[in-house]
C-alpha cells in the first residue's frame, strides 16, 4: 500500500466499437482466469483501499468487487469517465487505468502509486511520444477535476489533450527503464488485430 491512502479508477465505460463484441469480459488467461476487467480491478487491489470501476452498465456486473459509478453523462468518452471517477472518490488521489490494458506491469504501478509528486496528475509519456501524456495510467489529485470539469464544459472530449491543461508530471524514462523496457504496460486492446498481438505476447511470455 502506498504511503496516502489511493483510490483506483478503472474508466470501463467505452462501447467497444472498433472490437466488436464487449471486450471487458475477454479472457485471455484462460477459461479459469479473470476476465479483462477483473484483472484491472485486481491490479489495482493491492494498491488502493477503494476501487471504483465507471461504467454504465452496472447491473450486468453484479459480483464485480469493487463500487460502481455511472458517467455523469453517458458517452462522453474516457475525460468523462476519469471526471466521474475522480468525483466519486473519498481519497485525496487515485491510481486511474482502463479496463482494455492487459499487460500492464504491477510493480510499474507500484512504483506510480509510490511516487511523490506536485501538480494535479503524474503520467507517463510513451518512449514513442515523449510529449504526450499517457492519461490512462496516471495518478490524479482531487485538485484535478475542477480543470477537467472546466476543459469538458468547453466541448473537449480528448482526455490527452485536457491533461496538458493541468499541473502534469512525468515520471520520466526511467520508469520504463526499470520496469517495463517494452512499454507493454500501455498496450491496450482497440481492435480484433490487437487481441491477436497480444495473445502473442501472452504465450511467448
Ligand atoms: N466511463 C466511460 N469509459 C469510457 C468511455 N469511452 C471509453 N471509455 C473507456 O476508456 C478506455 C479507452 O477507450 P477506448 O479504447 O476508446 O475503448 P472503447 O470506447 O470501448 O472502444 P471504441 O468504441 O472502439 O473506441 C476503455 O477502457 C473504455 O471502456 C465513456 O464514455 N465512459
Ligand atoms: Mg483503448
Amino acid at each position: 500500500m502506498s504511503r496516502h491512502p489511493l483510490s483506483g479508477i478503472v474508466i470501463a465505460g467505452g462501447r467497444s466499437r472498433r472490437f466488436g463484441a464487449d471486450k471487458r469480459r475477454l479472457r485471455l488467461w484462460g477459461d479459469h482466469g479473470p476476465h479483462l476487467l477483473g484483472h484491472a480491478i485486481a491490479l489495482l487491489q493491492p494498491l488502493c483501499v477503494d476501487i471504483i470501476v465507471v461504467m454504465n452498465d452496472g447491473v450486468a456486473w453484479p459480483d464485480l468487487p469493487a463500487r460502481i459509478v455511472a458517467d455523469e453523462q453517458p458517452g462522453s468518452g474516457a475525460l468523462g469517465g476519469v471526471i466521474s471517477g475522480l468525483q466519486a472518490m473519498h481519497t485525496a488521489a487515485a491510481l486511474v487505468i482502463a479496463a482494455d490494458m492487459p499487460l500492464i506491469v504491477p510493480e510499474l504501478l507500484a512504483a506510480l502509486a509510490d511516487w511523490s509528486f506536485t501538480g494535479d496528475v503524474l503520467a507517463p509519456t510513451a518512449p514513442s511520444s515523449p510529449d504526450l501524456p499517457q492519461p490512462l495510467l496516471a495518478v490524479y489529485r482531487q485538485s484535478a477535476l475542477a480543470p477537467l470539469r472546466q476543459v469538458f464544459a468547453t466541448g473537449e472530449r480528448r482526455l490527452q489533450v485536457a491533461l496538458t491543461s493541468l499541473r502534469w508530471v512525468d515520471p520520466g524514462p526511467e520508469l520504463w527503464q526499470r520496469y517495463d523496457p517494452a512499454a507493454r504496460s500501455l498496450v491496450n486492446i482497440n481492435t480484433p488485430d490487437d487481441l491477436a498481438q497480444i495473445q502473442h505476447w501472452l504465450k511467448k511470455s
